[in-house]
C-alpha cells in the first residue's frame, strides 16, 4: 500500500534520510523507532505528501505522491491520511466539535452528514461529553483524543502518529495503546513514529522498523 523507493531527503546541507526503502501493507501497524533527529517525522511527512523527497519515489496505492502538484497533495491528504501530530495542532480557542470538523470544511457536507461523522468519532474516542468545551480548557489526554477523533473523522485508510505519547503520563500512554489496538482492528494502516519503549513489545504490532541517522536498520 505504501512504498518508499530509494528515498533521500536533504534539508539545506542536512541529510535527513539516506536511500530509504520501505514497504507497508494495507492494515499493517508499524512502529518507526529511532532517537530524536533520526528522520522519523520526515518519513511521516513524505507519506502524508507534506514534503517531497530530494530523490527517490513515494507511492501510496500505486499513486506517485512525491510527484503530485500541491493542490492534488492536499486532496490526497484529506481523502487518505489522518495525521496525529506530537503537539496535536488543535485550535485552542475553538471547541471540541469545531476542531474535529475542520478537515470536513472543504467537503461542504450538509448538517446531517456532519452530525453522523462527528457523533461516530466522538463516541469512538470518548470525547462526546466535552463537545462544547474549548480545547484550551481540556487536559492533555483529552486534547489528544480530540486530535485522534479529528484524524479519523474523514475515515482515512492511513493513520500517521508522530511521538503520540511524548506529552502523556504513563496511564494516558497506556490508554493511547488501547486506541492503537482499536485502529488496528478497524484495518487501518498505522505508522507510529516514536522512541517510547512502551511500543516496542506489543503483541498486536506487526513490525518495528528502526531508523538511525536517516538509514533503516531493518524493515
Ligand atoms: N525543516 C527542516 N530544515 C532543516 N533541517 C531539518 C528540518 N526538519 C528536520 N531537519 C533535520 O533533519 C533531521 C531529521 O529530522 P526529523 O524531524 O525527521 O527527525 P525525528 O526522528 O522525527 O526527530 P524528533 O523525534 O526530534 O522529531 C534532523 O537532523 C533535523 O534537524
Amino acid at each position: 500500500m505504501i512504498k518508499l523507493l530509494h528515498v533521500s531527503k536533504i534539508y539545506d546541507d542536512i541529510k535527513a534520510l539516506d536511500t530509504i526503502d520501505l514497504e507497508i501493507g494495507e492494515g499493517e501497524l508499524v512502529i518507526l523507532k529511532g532517537v530524536s533527529g533520526s528522520g522519523k517525522s520526515t518519513i511521516l511527512s513524505l507519506i502524508a505528501g507534506l514534503l517531497k523527497p530530494t530523490s527517490g519515489d513515494v507511492l501510496v496505492e500505486n499513486k506517485h505522491i512525491s510527484k503530485l502538484p500541491d493542490h492534488f497533495c492536499s486532496r490526497y491528504r484529506r481523502d487518505n491520511i489522518g495525521f496525529i501530530f506530537q503537539k496535536y495542532n488543535l485550535i485552542p480557542t475553538l471547541n471540541v466539535r469545531d476542531n474535529i470538523l475542520l478537515p470536513l470544511v472543504p467537503l461542504n457536507l450538509d448538517e446531517k452528514a456532519l452530525h453522523v461523522k462527528l457523533h461516530s468519532v466522538m463516541k469512538m474516542f470518548d470525547i462526546e461529553h466535552k463537545k462544547d468545551v474549548r480545547v484550551k480548557s481540556l487536559s492533555g489526554g483529552e486534547q489528544q483524543r480530540v486530535a485522534i477523533a479529528r484524524a479519523n473523522v474523514n475515515n482515512p485508510k492511513i493513520i500517521l502518529a508522530d511521538e503520540p505519547t511524548a506529552n502523556l503520563d504513563e496511564k494516558l500512554s497506556c490508554e493511547f495503546i488501547q486506541i492503537l489496538k482499536e485502529l488496528k482492528s478497524m484495518n487501518k494502516t498505522v505508522i507510529v513514529a516514536t522512541h517510547d519503549p512502551l511500543f516496542f513489545d506489543l503483541d498486536f504490532v506487526d513490525r518495528v522498523v528502526e531508523i538511525h541517522n536517516g538509514k533503516l536498520l531493518c524493515s
